[in-house]
């Protein structure tokens, strides 16, 4: 291959599944506009990707750029628990951050390979310090809906009033916004929450949020129409997804998981058209014991057949680990394959499943929608409870089984049995078919060429590459052409292509 000269972004993760996957995919589809990317996140799920998922060394063609990783340590110890406690976890990243992150740019800039713009997701906000410190722009990667980036922000500024402890059972109106009932303002903002540390991860961007020039986000202006379009005039945000559709680059090869999916393709494809039930609660909701046997029993009941990713608790996380209920995989036989992770995009794709039981994660949501395929949505905390929401009343391809954690209520096997035979068959499921069929068709015109998240991404690129020239105008560092060049093998060997 020749030499090629790419402008050069880095991409910095927290180190959670619902964060990695969708800057991940963003870094994919800058690449294949013909960025190099460089995509960063802790060792400690470095090694865990690595091991999962196909990550080395090299550097992979994706489209018409390149993608490759560099992680960073943490600064503790392998098996420190402290990881779990994002109070102490965050601070920790920062510290470490803001020194190594720059000692990575500078690195990279000697290696020929100048960095001309820093992008983040959610919680470590420090991203745009370190970019401000050097000169150079950020942009954040905000990876859930448009609807709850709205609901943080009224929050964070005061601007109407949200659920408190004189007043918990309010309900909220935000501008072009359905009225939100108590339970479906992102949980994270009631003052009973249990994970008041996420509120506080949250709001920390929201403070740095006068920083980055650009918020892009995994949504598309098709979805949430009216209110992309309210905020968009309040906030610099860019509609850029479904990010994991790619039309120009599916490169399956880089994937970010941090376990290693089990196969279950071929069981899929053993079973007849729209007669599986896919059963997941994303990376981090962990069920109680009683509510596991309700589901199981539901799912016994019903008749439908099933995949239900049954994911081990973080070794540190103090949960209980899940058992089955006794005599249920034998009950079960060939109709439910239990599995630990799931290949979930290509489950969703696949023609033998009918719906999908899911937490409401905004990944989930979006890769549902996308892959048109209709929810039960079994919402617990933070934005799921907005998704399911949306899900169920705005974009009409859901059934709820429940409300939320906060509920505080046990979803019995009748009503879990009801939910998949309505979700299943009948009217209630033709006409939620139908509905996921139209969403799907409007992801894939968004991300085509020419439609509305394929052109912000343009844009972003084109202002990328606009900027990358000022910053190296600046630092006076530049290459001779002002930008990465790849193809000549450095001396230390860093930039072999392969393919
Ligand atoms: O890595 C994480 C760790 C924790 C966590 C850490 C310690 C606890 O005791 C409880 C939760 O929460 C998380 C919540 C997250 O929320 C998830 O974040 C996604 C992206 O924002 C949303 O779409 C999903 O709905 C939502 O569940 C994501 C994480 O990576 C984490
Ligand atoms: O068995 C599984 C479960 C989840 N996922 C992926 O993990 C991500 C979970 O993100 P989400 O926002 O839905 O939920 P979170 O885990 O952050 O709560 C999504 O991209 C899913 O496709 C997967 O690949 N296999």
């Amino acid at each position: 291959m020749g030499s090629e000269a790419l402008v050069h972004v880095l991409l910095v993760s927290f180190p959670g599944q619902g964060h990695v996957n969708p800057l991940l995919r963003l870094g994919k589809r800058l690449a294949s506009k013909g960025l190099l990317v460089t995509f960063t996140t802790p060792e400690s799920i470095g090694k865990a990707m690595r091991k999962a998922s196909n990550i080395g060394e090299e550097l992979s063609p994706v489209g018409d750029g390149f993608i490759r990783f560099e992680f960073f340590e943490d600064g503790w110890d392998e098996d420190e628990i402290r990881r779990q406690d994002l109070d102490q976890y965050l601070p920790q990243l920062e510290k470490v951050g803001k020194v190594l992150i720059p000692e990575m740019i500078r690195r990279n800039a000697e290696q020929g390979r100048p960095i001309s713009c820093l992008i983040n997701n959610p919680f470590i906000p420090w991203v745009s310090d370190v970019a401000d410190s050097l000169g150079l722009p950020s942009a954040m990667l905000w990876v859930q809906s448009c609807a709850c980036f709205t609901s943080y922000y009224y929050y964070y500024h005061g601007l109407v009033p949200f659920p408190s402890e004189t007043a918990m059972e309010i309900d909220v109106q935000l501008p072009c916004m359905p009225l939100l009932k108590h339970d479906e303002v992102p949980s994270f903002l009631y003052p009973t929450t249990p994970y008041p540390f996420l509120r506080r991860a949250i709001m920390g961007q929201y403070k740095n949020l006068d920083k980055p020039f650009c918020i892009l986000m995994d949504t598309f202006q098709e979805l949430e129409h009216e209110i992309i379009e309210y905020m968009s005039k309040i906030s610099p945000i860019k509609t850029v997804g479904p990010l994991f559709k790619n039309p120009k680059a599916p490169n399956a090869t880089v994937k970010g998981d941090f376990m290693k999916a089990d196969d279950c393709v071929g069981w899929l494809d053993s079973k007849p058209a729209s007669s599986i039930v896919y059963v997941s609660f994303g990376s981090v909701v962990y069920l109680k014991q009683d509510q596991w046997d309700e589901i199981a029993y539901g799912l016994l009941n019903s008749g439908v057949n099933f995949l239900w990713v049954m994911k081990p608790p973080h070794k540190d996380s103090g949960y209980e680990v899940l058992k089955m209920p006794e005599g249920f995989l034998e009950k079960a036989g060939d109709r439910g394959k239990v599995v630990q992770w799931s290949p979930q995009e290509q489950v969703l794709a696949h023609p033998s499943v009918a719906c999908f039981v899911t937490h409401c994660g905004w990944n989930s949501t979006m890769e549902a929608l996308t892959s048109g395929m209709p929810v039960v949505a079994f919402p617990q905390w933070g934005d799921q409870v907005t998704d399911a929401k949306y899900l169920v009343d705005v974009f009409k391809v859901g059934v709820r089984m429940c409300r939320g954690e906060a509920e505080n209520k046990l979803i019995t096997r009748d009503v879990v049995e009801q939910c998949l035979r309505e979700a299943t068959s009948g009217p209630k499921a033709e006409e939620m078919k139908q509905n996921s069929k139209k969403w799907s068709a409007a992801a894939e015109a968004a991300v085509a060429e020419g439609g509305s998240s394929d052109r912000n991404i343009q844009a972003f690129v084109d202002e990328v590459k606009r900027r990358s020239l000022e910053v190296l105008a600046v630092s006076g560092k530049s290459t001779a052409n002002g930008v990465a060049e790849l193809g000549e093998p450095k001396v230390n060997g860093e930039l072999k292509v392969v393919s």
